[in-house]
C-alpha cells in the first residue's frame, strides 16, 4: 500500500486548548519536539506515524500574538509569517472554543481567507457546553463564514471525538514516502545534542587530562510539558579518570552538570533535570552488546 505524510497546522487563539489536543493527539507515540526550529520552514510540534500515515503537525509563526496595541509594521510582518507559514502546509485544523466567538478568532478566520489548503474546524470543549442544543445553530452560523472541509466537535481534553479530527486530517495528506522513520527521529536528535553538550562540557573541564576514548551516552530522555528528564552516562577508561572527573566532594562534576544543563535548557525551552554518571567502561562481549541494544542492564 502506498504510504501518505503531510504537514499540518494547528490554529487558534490563545486558551482554545491547542496544546492539549496536541498532547491527546500525540499521547505516548511521540515526544513532543522542543520549540526551536527544525526545519528551515516549520517547528515541528510533534510527529505521528499511524500504519502508512505520517502526520507532521506544526506551529505557525505569528498566529498567536495578536496585539491590538501592538505596531502596524510588526503585526504586517507577523501576518506576513504567519501566512507563509500556512501556504506550505497540507491542511489546516483551526480550533475554537465552542460557541464563544471572539475578535482574535476572527482575525485567525482572517488570516486563513488566502490558505489554499483544507481547514478542518474543531470545537473544542464541548464537554462543557451547557446547552449542546446551542451547538448545530451556531455551527451553521460559523459555517457560513468560510467553507470549512469538515467541522468537528472535540473534546481535546477527554479524547471525545479526537480519533474522528485525525481520521477527517489523514485525507488531506498527500501521497508521499515519510520524510521521518516511524521511531521519533526529533527525539533521537535531541537525545544526541544532549550528549554531545555533556561531552563538551567534560572536554572543556578536563581538556587534556581526558583520553578521547571517553563516550557519553543518554540513559533516559522523557519530555513532559515543562521539564525534560535526562539521564546521561559518562564511560572512562580507568578508575583514575572517574576520581578525577567527580572531583573533590563531586565538585567537577556538580559543576559539568550545571553547565550542561543550563546549555539544555536554552535549547530545548524547557526545564531540564539532569542526572551524570560517571562510569569506568569495560569491553562487552557481542552476546552483552546484543543483549544491551535489546534493553539489558549488565550491571
Ligand atoms: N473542559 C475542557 N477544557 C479544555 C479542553 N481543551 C483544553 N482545555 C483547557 O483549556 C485551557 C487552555 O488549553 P491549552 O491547551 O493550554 O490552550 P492553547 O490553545 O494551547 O493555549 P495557548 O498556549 O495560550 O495558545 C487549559 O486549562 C485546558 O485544560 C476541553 O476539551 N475541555
Amino acid at each position: 500500500m502506498s504510504q501518505s505524510c503531510g504537514f499540518v497546522a494547528i490554529v487558534g487563539r490563545p486558551n482554545v486548548g491547542k496544546s492539549t489536543l496536541m498532547n491527546r493527539i500525540l499521547g505516548q507515540k511521540i515526544s513532543i519536539t522542543s520549540r526551536r526550529p527544525q526545519t528551515t520552514r516549520h517547528q515541528v510540534m510533534g510527529i505521528k506515524t499511524v500504519d502508512d500515515t505520517q502526520f507532521i503537525y506544526v506551529d505557525t509563526p505569528g498566529m498567536h500574538i495578536m496585539s491590538k496595541d501592538r505596531n502596524k509594521a510588526i503585526n504586517r510582518f507577523m501576518n506576513q509569517a504567519a501566512t507563509q507559514a500556512l501556504r506550505d502546509v497540507d491542511c489546516v485544523v483551526f480550533i475554537i472554543d465552542r460557541t464563544r466567538w471572539t475578535d482574535e478568532d476572527q482575525a485567525v478566520l482572517k488570516r486563513l481567507e488566502h490558505v489554499k489548503a483544507p481547514v478542518i474546524l474543531a470545537v473544542n470543549k464541548v464537554d462543557r457546553l451547557q446547552d449542546k442544543g446551542d451547538l448545530l445553530p451556531w455551527l451553521a452560523d460559523v459555517g457560513a463564514r468560510r467553507e470549512f472541509a469538515a467541522v468537528v466537535p472535540i473534546s481535546a481534553k477527554h479524547g471525545t471525538q479526537v480519533d474522528t479530527l485525525e481520521e477527517e486530517v489523514a485525507k488531506y495528506l498527500p501521497e508521499s514516502v515519510h520524510f521521518f522513520p516511524e521511531d521519533q527521529i526529533t527525539d533521537k536528535s535531541l537525545r544526541f545534542m544532549a550528549a554531545e553538550l555533556v561531552r563538551e562540557k567534560v572536554m572543556r573541564q578536563l581538556g587534556d587530562e581526558l583520553p578521547y576514548q571517553m563516550t557519553v551516552e543518554i540513559e533516559e530522555f522523557r519530555e513532559t510539558e515543562r521539564v525534560t528528564h535526562i539521564s546521561a552516562l559518562i564511560l572512562v577508561e580507568r578508575q583514575g579518570q572517574k576520581v578525577i572527573l567527580i572531583g573533590e566532594n563531586g565538585d567537577r562534576i556538580k559543576s559539568i552538570g550545571r553547565e550542561a544543563r543550563l546549555d539544555m535548557e536554552r535549547a530545548l525551552g524547557t526545564k531540564v533535570m539532569l542526572n551524570l554518571w560517571v562510569k569506568v567502561k569495560r569491553g562487552w562481549s557481542d552476546d552483552e552488546r546484543a543483549l544491551k541494544s535489546l534493553g539489558y542492564d549488565l550491571d
